[in-house]
């Protein structure tokens, strides 16, 4: 099968399109991918790292007040659905297939207009916008979460799940916390704000180290590539010393490789983290980013709090105090824990690269009648 992938601005788009590949191959080991991102966005970071070939176009969001950015905006996207479209015709796809941002709006409604098959993958329970545009010419859409299906066009809308619930439940894990100088005859706690990194989750954080140090569990604190030299800055300015069970590091590149050997989490609530998470059954401490549309953050949490699968702390509520007691209950309390982990499995769907999969042969079959 040949596919182009496209999906972009933040991990939470680009890591299932990237899982999703590998459901492919598993099934079709001759498949070919291109994977067409943003210039600007991190997938110009993350994709080549992986060795699969990778075309930039030039992109830019709408802003949501009347401005004359938008006015370029509008230029900037008529001019990529042209590349795009020059970049489709030579690689001539089976299928295209995009996982939300931007760039994927310009790819995928080139796809349309040349008839190509295209199959869209919302991670969300509340769509974002570029999908949303995109449903009506799409030929298949994928869903996460059931609530998001009223929001698609009816007849074309599968519950697939988040095809890197598949990818970390399969992944035969080589990663050693030794490689960070730590043990791997502790339990270990991973702390971190989405992809980006998470400004409150770091301060609350920082106040709770003194607590972290003390603990027979380790904790693994990632900050967001952005915001590692403002936390090491904080660090020496408060006089906060780590003790050799605490480390700090601005990403994880390899990260359901590292999410296999964790016992516990605390993260934002992004749809992607959640899938992941579920996939392993990790017990989880949730704190949703209350700055996304329609305040999703809180609803994909609850939907985890509500199963007995997660604790949530909301951000107004968030201290170093919340989170350090939080993290003492799910790594202390081996009960509490247990059960968290048990729930949080059941809600996993660690075949959703393979239903993926699935839908793009449904998208093809769909063309060729
Ligand atoms: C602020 C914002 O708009 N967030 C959205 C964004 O979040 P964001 O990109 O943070 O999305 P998610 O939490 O869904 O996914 C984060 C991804 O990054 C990975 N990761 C994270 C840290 C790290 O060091 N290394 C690493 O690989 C995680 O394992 C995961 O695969 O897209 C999600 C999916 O559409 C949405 O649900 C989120 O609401």
């Amino acid at each position: 099968m040949r596919v182009i992938l496209s999906g972009g601005g933040t991990g939470g788009h680009i890591y299932p399109a990237l899982a999703l590949s590998e459901a492919v191959l598993h099934h079709e080991p001759d498949s070919e991918f291109l994977y067409v991102g943003s210039e600007r966005g991190v997938e110009a970071n993350i994709v080549p790292k992986t060795g699969m070939p990778f075309k930039q176009l030039v992109v830019q969001g709408f802003k949501r007040s009347l401005s004359f950015e938008n006015i370029k905006t509008i230029r900037l996207f008529l001019k990529a659905v042209k590349q795009a479209k020059k970049i489709i015709r030579e690689f001539q796809p089976d299928v295209v297939v995009g996982t939300g941002g931007y760039v994927s709006g310009a790819v995928v409604y080139a796809a349309q207009q040349l008839h190509i098959p295209t199959v869209i993958h919302e991670q969300n329970s509340v769509a974002g916008v570029t999908n949303k545009f995109l449903s009506r010419g799409a030929t298949r859409v994928g869903i996460a979460f059931e609530m998001a299906k009223h929001e698609f066009p009816k007849g074309k809308v599968v519950l697939v799940g988040n095809p890197r619930a598949q990818q970390v439940a399969n992944i035969k894990s080589h990663f050693s916390w030794r490689t960070l100088s730590l043990r791997d005859d502790r339990q270990t706690l991973l702390i971190f704000g989405g992809s980006q990194g998470a400004p409150a989750i770091n301060l609350a954080v920082l106040e709770a180290i003194p607590h972290f140090n003390q603990q027979t569990y380790q904790v693994v604190i990632v900050t967001g590539p952005k915001r590692y030299q403002n936390m090491l800055d904080l660090l020496t300015e408060k006089q906060i010393e780590l003790s050799d069970n605490v480390r700090i590091l601005p990403y994880i590149d390899n990260m359901p490789e590292v999410l296999s050997e964790t016992s516990a989490i605390v993260s934002r609530a992004g749809a992607t983290s959640i899938a992941e998470i579920t996939a392993l059954g990790i017990p989880s401490i949730l704190i949703p980013s209350p700055y996304v549309t329609g305040d999703h953050q809180t609803k994909n949490a609850q939907s985890l709090v509500d199963a007995g699968a997660a604790l949530m702390i909301k951000e107004p509520d968030l201290s170093g105090i919340k989170l350090a007691e939080a993290s003492d209950k799910l790594l202390l309390n081996q009960d509490f824990g247990d059960v968290m982990a048990a729930q949080s499995a059941k809600i996993g769907m660690p075949d959703a690269g393979d239903r993926l999969y699935a839908l793009l042969l449904d998208a093809v079959a769909d063309k060729a009648e």
